[in-house]
């Protein structure tokens, strides 16, 4: 599944990112490749080491926490620490699939990565290419979203992000594990949480028909959820 999470930085959170991570000491991002991806990368990233990109993750990491379309439709477990990249002078990240076990340097945090995330931190217009390009069940969809906007997509496909031949991008990337491990069982209690708060909207949340459909929707989280 693919969803967006617009805004979830607002203009003042990403210019707090961009004001922390413009100015530090970035290096080519194949540090934090694997063997294949090494061969598909070319962009610069902040090391996770660097205090600017800390700060900046915290920023990113509170906003996710906060975010309630977010954690509907991912329903994290974990939440590998947000990384930097920037593709500039016709660099890409062509086709591939990342690694499904991701291991934080220093502490050792592990995460399985059942969702990827990419949230955009430069305005559209200032950039040309850049889309980020995954191969869906449904076919191929690209975006590029508004600065601030986030699109989660399952970690499992094919993606790339097409050559940026004007300006830059520049974006956060990171990983989560999610407690539903199942991208189509994650989709249907995320359908049904969606239509029990607009069903909630019209009803009531003390409607009968909330409170069973609620209870399905916990009965269900109950059968698939790892916590
Ligand atoms: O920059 C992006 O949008 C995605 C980056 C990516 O695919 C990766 O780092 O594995
Ligand atoms: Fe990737």
């Amino acid at each position: 599944m693919m969803i967006p999470i617009p805004g979830l930085l607002d203009a003042e959170g990403v210019a707090r990112v961009r004001a922390l991570i413009d100015t530090a000491q970035w290096v080519d991002g194949n540090v934090t490749s694997g063997f294949q991806s090494a061969l598909a990368k070319r962009n610069l990233q902040l090391p996770e080491d660097s205090a600017e990109a800390q700060q900046a993750a915290q920023i990113v990491f509170d906003a996710v926490s906060r975010n309630a379309l977010f954690i509907a439709a991912a329903l994290p477990l974990r939440v590998f620490p947000p990384l930097f990249n920037s593709y500039g002078g016709g660099q890409a990240f062509d086709t591939h699939v990342d690694n499904a076990i991701r291991i934080q340097k220093g502490t050792g945090f592990r995460v399985r990565s059942d969702l990827s995330a990419t949230l955009f931190l430069e305005d559209p217009d200032d950039y040309d290419g850049g889309e980020l390009t995954v191969e869906t069940n449904f076919g191929v969809q690209q975006v590029k979203l508004p600065a601030g906007d986030m699109i989660l997509y399952p970690a499992s496909s094919l993606h790339r992000v097409e050559p940026v031949t004007r300006g830059r991008r520049v974006a956060s990337f990171f990983w989560i594990q999610s407690m539903v491990r199942d991208d189509s069982q994650r989709q249907t209690l995320f359908d049904l949480d969606s239509a029990i708060q607009a069903v909630a909207a019209t009803q009531g949340q003390g409607a009968p028909e909330v409170i069973k459909l609620t209870g399905v929707y916990h009965n269900l989280l109950r059968r698939w959820a790892d916590a």
